[in-house]
């Protein structure tokens, strides 16, 4: 479904990164330290499965900086998580935390297994072996873990129960949490919610009336699905979701409420697919240069590159996913016209509940839900307010904007604290 052959997430991520650095004049010694990551933790995961088979797993753990705050990133269970994929997340991770200005740095990892295809007992003792092998490296004030693609409340409350057999209770180590287990309200649909926000301002940026306007989302899991919720909420039509089987595109939209709160899809018997009968089947290549307003990729890495940007339709494209756009594709979008809400901005809803969470954790206090919500909006909405205002006055696109003002935080912040 992608050029995934030729999709370096690393030289992509490294790309965007030494843009940025050009732009505010940072020396060859300073790029080279803000590209390279602080610790690379990599191990072993072996499984006895059920059958009586021995499996091995492979475990990674980036760590890129932690200038502004403890390491802070998702866990992904993938067959694609390798160094290189890891690395690149990582660091988008410390551009992220900075733009939204809330006090962390980046990191992250995961397993290279398909969770589709464990069971939940050997889901469970994978993760809990997971963060027992990081030991130290973790916790409240080192490096905080947090649900990614493949991972969900449930996986972040094994790694909540492991860690604290050995250190005592300590939910702080990990957000994303269920909320009957120290989780934060608002924190499962806080990606998606944000996803739709800014959504929303750029759309308002770029004089496209959201109400009516056609929705394509690529990836109906967590934050797909929530960012279709919140966009039907605010009057878009969603007509074309996907899962990794491909899509399905229906012009009249889709009822995204029905799909998602129906019986089948909560208890996993069905895909949202298949709960999407009357539409038409569509792939996700397809769906990507559907003629629509907004296109949402909100699932792997790389799928808007070289050999498809030209053939992209929509008028506004927000990354609910993290790096899928590669920076070829990037620079056809922006010689094309066809402005890019970047995934820093447009999906760290996530990162900032997840702070929010840590937060109360630490405190010992839980916050209403409307404050969550309230300060989550207005968090993004000043991420947004400064990336808006940034590219206007350097004429750079959304994501130029974005890179430059989180590389010059995180600059300064390592300024600060010497060397
Ligand atoms: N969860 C979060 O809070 C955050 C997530 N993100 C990013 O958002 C993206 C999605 O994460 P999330 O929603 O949590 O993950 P989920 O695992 O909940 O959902 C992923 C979705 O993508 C689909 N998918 C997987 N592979 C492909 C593929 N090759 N082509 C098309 N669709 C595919 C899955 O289909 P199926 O179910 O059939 O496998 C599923 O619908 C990732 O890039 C992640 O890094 C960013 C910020 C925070
Ligand atoms: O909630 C978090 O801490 C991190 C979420 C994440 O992995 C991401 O924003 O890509």
């Amino acid at each position: 479904m992608n050029s995934t052959k030729t999709y370096n997430p690393q030289q992509c991520a490294d790309s965007y990164l030494a843009q940025a650095l050009r732009r505010i004049g940072a020396s060859e010694a300073m790029e080279h330290l803000l590209q390279a990551s602080y610790r690379e933790i990599k191990f072993e995961l072996p499984l006895i499965r059920k059958d009586g088979s021995l499996a091995v797993f492979h475990g990674y753990r980036v760590q890129h900086n932690h200038s502004r705050g403890p390491f802070k990133g998702g866990i992904r269970y993938h067959p694609s998580v390798n160094w290189e994929h890891s690395h690149a997340l990582a660091s988008i991770m410390t551009w992220k935390t900075a733009l939204v200005d809330i006090p962390f740095g980046g990191a992250k990892g995961g397993i290279d297994c398909d969770p589709c295809a464990l069971s939940s007992s050997e889901l469970e003792t994978l993760t809990k072996r997971f963060i027992i092998k990081l030991g130290p490296l973790v916790g409240p004030d080192q490096d905080i873990l947090a649900p990614d693609m493949g991972t969900n409340a449930q996986t972040m409350a094994w790694l909540y129960d492991a860690y604290s057999q050995g250190e005592g209770d300590e939910p702080a180590v990990v957000t994303g949490k269920p909320v009957g287990l120290g989780g934060s309200y608002g924190r499962a649909e806080a990606t998606g919610r944000g996803v739709a926000m800014v959504a929303a301002w750029a759309a308002q940026a770029e004089k496209l009336n959201l109400t009516g306007a056609t929705v394509a989302i690529q990836g109906f899991g967590n934050v797909g699905s929530c960012a279709a919720r919140f966009l039907a909420e605010r009057g878009a039509k969603v007509v074309a979701i996907s899962d990794v089987r491909g899509g399905v595109y229906s012009g009249d939209g889709f009822d995204i409420e029905t799909i998602v709160h129906s019986k089948e899809a909560e208890e996993k018997s069905a895909s949202a697919l298949e709960l999407a009968r009357k539409g038409e089947a569509i792939s996700n290549e397809e769906l990507l240069t559907l003629e629509v307003d907004l296109l949402i990729p909100a699932a792997v890495g790389g799928v808007l590159h070289e050999n498809n940007a030209d053939q992209v339709k929509a008028r506004l494209i927000v990354e609910g996913g993290n790096l899928p756009t590669t920076c070829e594709a990037a620079e056809i979008f922006r010689d094309r016209g066809i402005p890019v809400a970047p995934d820093i901005l447009a999906n760290a809803g996530g990162v900032t509940v997840s702070y929010f969470e840590w937060a109360q954790n630490l405190q010992r206090y839980r916050w209403e839900r409307e404050t969550v919500h309230q300060r989550l909006e207005k968090t993004l909405k000043k991420a947004w307010d400064n990336v808006r205002k940034k590219a206007e006055e350097d004429s750079l696109s959304y994501r130029e904007a974005a890179y430059v003002i989180a590389t010059g935080r995180v600059k300064h912040a390592i300024e600060l604290r010497g060397f």
